[in-house]
């Protein structure tokens, strides 16, 4: 493999990067943090993608800080071909995580996976190394001098033999030996198959089953045998029994004839006693009967002489023409007395009429008597009415004497109430008047007595100032004389009303005579009102009684009349009563004799029915002879019949039929049974046949089954030999293989050890088949490799890379060196000396040599650009803190 160019964008201290790689030695120089290693990696991160990130880092510190999308490109060829990859990446600003979003991988120009995890498992497939074996063969990283050295012997054991594809044929052991181990499983399950097998087939050959067949299908012919046999003597038995049967039959049936004919015959005997018991009775019907006939015809006879009727006469005809003139008669008396009722009913009517009218004529009287009383008193008030006017119009002229004594005499008394009106507007005035005075008095009284209290200080009674002169006194005296005048008026004002006080008085007492006048007046003209109304009810009244004598006269006529009617209607009663008893008695008479003709006719009929009745005893009579004799017939007939059975009856002897049948009925039963006996033997023996010939058939197949468990077993030995003889193959092909590795191993160690190490301290390296290294002292004490110093283990390991390397190139599983990756490294010369940093250039010359195509070295060491075919400078601007790369 061959790297040709590595492009990268944000990646770490890159932000572009460019570079194509040639064959030989290329050098990559610059100072501290330039951006070498950053260099390396990309190109592992590139061809591995993200699982070449150390334990401490993530995805987004591989990212130059502050971008959000990366690339990585390597372009290689290998074998021929082409090859390129392309991985991209974008870091998500929110949370700062980053992710490979892109990895393409691409042989000759043509995209063959597009995923990361088939991009890396397409780069492992083509370089036969993962990125662990990548780290430890090829690319070693600055700082990690000590892995190999101090790794555990069985991991550098895996370490080198997955390099040298040996553990290839670990994994190809294994697969023979889980192949061995199934088919033994194979083999032990056939074992004991085989091992129930045998046991099963020696369990039913132990049992004889073939001449067990035999004796039983011999014992079988013989029930079979023994049962046709027993099947006929069966039939024969069954036979004779129902013969005997049959003849049982007969007898019994007989015997049944008998016994109905006895019965028969008994009967017959009892129905000619019975019917001698009728003849009897109808003989003694027929006797009583002509008796009874006898007496009623006598009576009869004696009937006819009392109603003077013809023995021989037709009673019918005479009954009915007897109920004729019975009807006519009874028709009569009801006629008649239908006449009495209705005369009574008439007069009863009559009377009621005549009481009716009494009470009439009594209330008529009654009223009269009440009006004349009621007049009378009526006059009585009218007197005592006028009586009153009298006296009131009496008391009226001495009120009005009283009236003129005091001054009013008729004509002034009519106008009293106007005078009375007159005088109270009067005093109302005075009482004003008088009033006004009064208050003027009082006004005058005060300004007097102001004035005098003014003057009596000094001072103006009108103004209250000083007084100067006598004018005041005048005023003073004006005033008094108004006092004196108004005085005067008052007085003469209260002596009028004084007066009028009297006058007043005097109105009143005219007043209240007056007054009496009028309520007399009045009560006058009521009392003469009454008197008129009273008369008018006199008058009335008087008209009233005068009607109601009339009408007293009138009924007192017709109560005469009404009585003559009821005097006429009573002779009428009791001519109707005489005709009644007439009629009834008459009536009577007849239908008397009509009972006697009923009786006749009655025993007539009664005689009739009689003869009938004895006519048919007669008939009965005749007729139950007749039958005796027919009965007596029959009895002779079944007489005869039994006879001729007795005579059959007497040849069969029945006890000894029954016996024998009791015999040969038994002996049926006992072959039944014995039959059933053997059918069940006889099953169970055919089961058996059934069981045995099965237990024949398995055993058969169980043999067949034995053949094919043998020849799987046999087979089954065959192929574990097999499987056991490739294992111990692959486990001697792997020890054979690993024993010349780890001699090629070791000599390449101590080759290059020996160029490389220039001090005497030590001999040589061992590396024995545990893998253990051991490095021997010039006087053969050896030491462990980690006891080394630093810079002799820097050379170590160095050494150790490089025998690898060469084994792997040399190793049969490779096709040469031109596969193998470049050999790189990282700040190699760090712990080394002057010396040894001149073996190192030797060393890369050697392997130069020795055929490995590109040797890509990173260092400071100004020393190592001498050696190198191709030289790169790497720089960082400090002030973009982004790193480019130059040729030199
Ligand atoms: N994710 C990143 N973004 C930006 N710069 C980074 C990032 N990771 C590392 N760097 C810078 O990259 C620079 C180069 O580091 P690198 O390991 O390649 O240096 P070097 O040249 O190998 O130095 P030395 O000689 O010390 O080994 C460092 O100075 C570091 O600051
Ligand atoms: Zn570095």
């Amino acid at each position: 493999m061959k790297l040709k160019r590595l492009r990268v964008n944000n990646i770490r201290s890159y932000e572009d990067l460019d570079i194509r790689f040639e064959d030989g030695v290329t050098v990559v120089s610059g100072v501290n943090g330039s951006g070498k290693s950053s260099l390396l990696e990309a190109c592992f991160t590139g061809l591995f993608g993200s699982r070449t990130l150390s334990k401490e880092f993530v995805l987004s510190d591989l990212i130059r800080k502050g971008a959000t999308k990366a690339s990585i490109i390597v372009d290689f060829e290998s074998i021929g071909h082409e090859y390129n990859i392309e991985q991209g990446y974008r870091v998500n600003p929110k949370t700062g995580s980053a992710s490979n979003n892109k990895s393409v991988f691409m042989m000759d120009d043509k995209i063959m996976v597009d995923q990361a995890s088939q991009t890396y498992e397409a780069v492992k497939a083509l370089m036969k190394m993962d990125e662990e074996a990548y780290k430890n063969c090829v690319y070693i990283r600055q700082g990690e001098i000590d892995v190999l050295i101090n790794a555990k012997t069985k991991d550098r054991q895996r370490m080198i033999d997955d390099l040298l594809q040996i553990g290839k044929l670990e994994e190809y052991r294994e697969r023979a030996g889980s192949a061995r181990k199934g088919v033994g499983r194979h083999q032990r399950e056939t074992d004991a198959r085989l091992k129930d097998n045998v046991a099963d087939i020696e369990h039913i050959e132990s049992s004889n089953p073939y001449q067990m067949l035999n004796t039983v299908k011999t014992e079988m012919n013989g029930v079979g045998n023994e049962i046709s046999e027993l099947e006929d003597k069966k039939d024969r038995a069954k036979e004779i029994v129902t013969s005997i049967e049959e003849k049982i039959n007969k007898y019994t049936g007989t015997l049944e004839q008998k016994k109905t004919i006895d019965a028969e015959v008994r009967n017959f005997k009892s129905k000619i006693t019975a019917t001698y018991n009728d003849i009897e009775k109808a003989r003694g019907v027929v006797n009583s009967g002509r008796q009874e006939v006898q007496k009623l015809q006598s009576v009869n006879t004696d009937l006819c002489t009392q109603i003077k009727v013809p023995d021989d006469a037709d009673v019918e005809n005479y009954v009915t023409s007897l109920e004729k003139e019975e009807s006519a008669a009874r028709d009569e008396v009801s006629t008649i007395i239908k006449k009495r009722e209705l005369a009574q009913g008439n007069e009863r009517s009559q009377n009621e009429f005549l009481l009716n009218l009494n009470e009439q004529l009594k209330r008529t009287e009654v009223s009269i008597q009440n009006r004349e009383a009621k007049a009378k008193s009526i006059t009585e008030d009218i007197e005592k009415l006028k009586k009153g006017i009298i006296e009131l119009e009496d008391a009226n002229r001495e009120k009005t004497e009283e009236a003129s004594k005091i001054g009013f005499p008729a004509d002034k008394l009519e106008n009293i109430e106007d005078i009375a009106e007159l005088l109270g507007m009067k005093q109302k005035q005075l009482h004003g008047k008088e009033r006004e005075k009064a208050a003027t008095l009082a006004e005058l009284d005060k300004r007097i007595k102001k004035a005098k209290d003014l003057l009596d200080k000094g001072l103006c009674p009108t103004c209250g100032q000083d007084l100067k002169g006598s004018k005041i006194c005048e005023e003073t005296t004006e005033d008094e004389e108004q006092r004196g005048n108004l005085l005067a008026e008052l007085q003469s004002i209260r002596s009028e009303q004084s007066e009028l006080e009297t006058k007043t008085e005097r109105v009143r007492s005219a007043r209240e005579i007056a007054k009496g006048i009028a309520d007399n007046d009045h009560q006058i003209q009521i009392k003469t009102r009454d008197i008129t109304s009273s008369e008018k009810l006199i008058e009335e009244n008087l008209r009233d009684v005068k009607e109601e004598k009339e009408k007293e006269n009138a009924l007192k006529e017709q109560i005469d009349e009404v009585g003559k009617v009821i005097g006429k209607i009573k002779e009428d009663i009791v001519t109707l009563k005489e005709d009644e008893n007439d009629a009834t008695e008459s009536h009577k008479a007849i239908k008397d004799r009509l009972d006697i003709a009923r009786r006749i006719r009655m025993n007539h009929l009664e005689i009739g029915k009689m003869q009938s009745d004895m006519q048919r005893s007669q008939d009965g009579i005749s007729n139950g002879l007749e039958k005796v004799n027919l009965f007596e017939d029959q009895i002779k007939e079944r007489k005869k019949r039994l006879e001729a059975i007795e005579k059959e009856l007497g040849d069969v002897d029945i006890t000894r039929l029954e016996n024998d049948k009791v015999q040969y009925e038994s002996a049926h039963k006992g072959i039944i049974s014995r039959l059933e006996d053997l059918n069940l033997r006889k099953n169970e023996l055919h089961k058996q046949v059934g069981l045995i010939e099965g237990e024949i058939r398995r055993l058969n197949e169980l043999k067949e089954k034995h053949r094919m468990l043998s020849n799987k077993k046999e087979f089954l030995a065959a192929v574990y030999r097999d499987a056991e003889e490739l294992e111990t193959m692959y486990i001697r092909l792997r020890a054979e293989l690993r024993a010349k590795n780890i001699d090629a191993l070791d000599r390449l160690l101590n080759e290059i050890f020996s160029f490389m190490y220039t001090n005497n301290a030590y001999s040589h390296i061992s590396l024995d088949q545990d893998y253990n290294l051991m490095i021997y002292e010039k006087d053969g004490t050896p030491l462990e490799p980690k006891l080394l110093s630093g810079g002799e283990r820097a050379i170590f390991n160095l050494v150790l890379r490089c025998a690898i390397y060469r084994l792997l190139s040399h190793s049969p599983g490779t096709t040469g060196s031109v596969e193998l990756p470049p050999l790189i490294l990282d700040e190699p010369t760090v712990f080394l000396d002057r010396g040894h940093v001149h073996q190192l250039i030797k060393l890369i010359d050697m392997m130069r040599d020795i055929g490995v195509g590109q040797i890509l070295i990173v260092s400071h060491d100004e020393s190592l650009i001498d050696s190198a075919d191709h030289v790169f400078v790497v720089e960082k601007d400090a002030i973009t803190n982004s790193s480019s790369i130059a040729a030199k």
